[in-house]
């Protein structure tokens, strides 16, 4: 597996690679690889004769006060997962590759980036779609994959590539849990072993709220209730606790399908997050 940093050496090395290989996958992640990440490498390999995965830890999507300086870090373990796994290349930009000096251009993806993470996280969403265009630009994939566990993430993607005609196709990967529910996520790793334990009450008290919901339960009282019971399980703030139509992402008083409830809230300085379908 290669390990590219600069701009240039990418070019050749994609050239080389488009020369035996027609259609190539890209994985974006900011790194502290875990099952979540390998699962969307799997998918890659089966769609896609090659698989480039690309390691950045994006400052413009940090708000201030945020993890950016404490985001786990650990290339090498990283890349040895990637090239046990086949992947044929691996981008890890430096920030002056995605950022040149001057840098002067923000992607503001409206509607879907509303509310939710980017109502907690103002100018997330902007940071995120703005590098995801710049990978794609570099890369050029035919495939790109994104985990649902971000699933607001992945609606301001699809949305921001239809709007900018980016053709290839955005691929969705189903969220992978621990035994216990929680969904993986790099920022497990803050957690103390006590607030692990009471972190498995995020994805139950999902799953509780989704039933309910399913059996025609009062929405409001029903989210009213979720948000007490996690401020009752460890979790000192709850950013948002939502039912929303399960493609636009709008708001949702009355149940109807498709639907997804999604979730946001902190345990100790670690800020979780989690989404399910309704059905
Ligand atoms: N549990 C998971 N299942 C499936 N995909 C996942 C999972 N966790 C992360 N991903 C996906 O991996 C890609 C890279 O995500 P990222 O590197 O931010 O990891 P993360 O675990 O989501 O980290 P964070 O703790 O920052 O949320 C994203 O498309 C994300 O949705
Ligand atoms: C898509 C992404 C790699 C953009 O920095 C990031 O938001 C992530 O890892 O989910
Ligand atoms: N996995 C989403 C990246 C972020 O939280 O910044």
């Amino acid at each position: 597996m290669q390990i590219i940093r600069k701009l240039s050496p990418l070019r050749i090395a994609l050239r080389e690679l488009r020369q035996s290989r027609s259609n190539l996958g890209l994985i974006p992640t900011m790194g502290a690889l875990h099952a979540g990440h390998m699962h969307l490498v799997e998918t890659a390999m089966k769609q896609c004769d090659a698989v480039i995965a690309s390691i950045f830890v994006n400052p413009t999507q940090f708000g201030v006060g945020e993890d950016l300086d404490a985001y786990p870090r650990q290339e090498s373990a990283d890349a040895a997962l990637l090239e046990a796994a086949g992947v044929d290349l691996l981008w890890v930009p430096t920030v002056d590759q995605v950022y040149p000096d001057g840098f002067a251009t923000n992607i503001s993806v409206s509607g879907v980036s509303a509310g939710l993470c980017g109502g907690s996280r103002p100018g997330h969403f902007d940071g995120v779609a703005t590098v995801v265009a710049k990978l794609f630009n570099q890369i050029r994939p035919d495939a790109a994959f994104f985990g649902e566990k971000d699933y607001q993430q992945l609606a301001v993607i699809r949305r921001m590539a239809r709007d900018l005609d980016f053709s290839h196709d955005i691929i969705g990967v189903p969220t992978v849990r621990d035994a216990d529910g929680l969904a993986l996520s790099s920022r497990n790793a803050y957690l103390t072993p006590e607030q692990r334990a009471q972190a498995v009450a995020l994805p139950a008290t999902m799953g509780d709220a989704a039933e309910a919901i399913v059996k025609d339960g009062d929405i409001e009282v029903i989210l009213r209730d979720a948000k007490v019971k996690l401020l009752s399980s460890g979790f000192h703030n709850v950013d948002y606790f939502e039912l929303r139509n399960a493609e636009t992402l709008e708001n949702m008083a009355i149940f109807d399908q498709p639907a997804r409830l999604l979730a946001a809230a902190h345990i100790g300085s670690t800020r979780l997050i989690d989404n399910i379908a309704v059905t």
